[in-house]
């Protein structure tokens, strides 16, 4: 029964260029989903608000310093995949210092985002592409 699955709460973040672009990230081989374009983020661990999850991941994944001030919420994904229910905060960021660098291996690409449907990405962020179309 889907009300037995455990919540999976990921922050994932729009990180936005001065033309109106948003970065995505292609998930490496091996991991689960590989190969679907993502937004930068990962799992909250114990103690960490969403916001502390994403200034260490897009420091860990891309090499970016942000700050919370830098991170405004724009909406968010739910969406159950076979063994867990995705509950994942989508922040925008606009401020950051450094240029993303690729850390772990991943493929980087700035799309804008009416061009984002040209890039598979997992199930549960197809519904947030319209408010990036909206925002930007
Ligand atoms: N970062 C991110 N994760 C997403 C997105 N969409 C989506 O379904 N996910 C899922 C994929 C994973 O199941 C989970 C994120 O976990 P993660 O990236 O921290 O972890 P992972 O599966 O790569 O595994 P690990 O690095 O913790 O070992 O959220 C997205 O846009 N960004």
């Amino acid at each position: 029964m889907s009300a037995e699955k455990r919540i999976l709460l990921v922050s994932a973040c729009a990180l936005v260029d001065t033309d109106g672009r948003v970065l995505i990230s292609q998930r490496p081989e091996g991991k689960p989903l590989a190969g679907l374009w993502e937004f930068p983020g990962g799992k909250v661990e114990p103690g960490e608000t969403p916001e502390e999850t994403l200034i260490r991941e897009l420091h860990e994944e891309l090499g970016i310093d942000t700050k919370v001030a830098c991170l405004a919420p724009l909406t968010f994904a739910s969406h159950s995949y076979e063994h867990f229910h995705l509950l994942m905060p989508l922040f925008v960021c606009r401020r950051f210092s450094g240029v993303p660098t690729p850390r772990e291996g991943q493929a980087l690409k700035w799309v804008k985002p009416n061009r984002l449907r040209e890039f598979p990405m997992p199930p549960a962020d197809e519904p947030l592409i319209p408010f990036l179309i909206d925002l930007l």
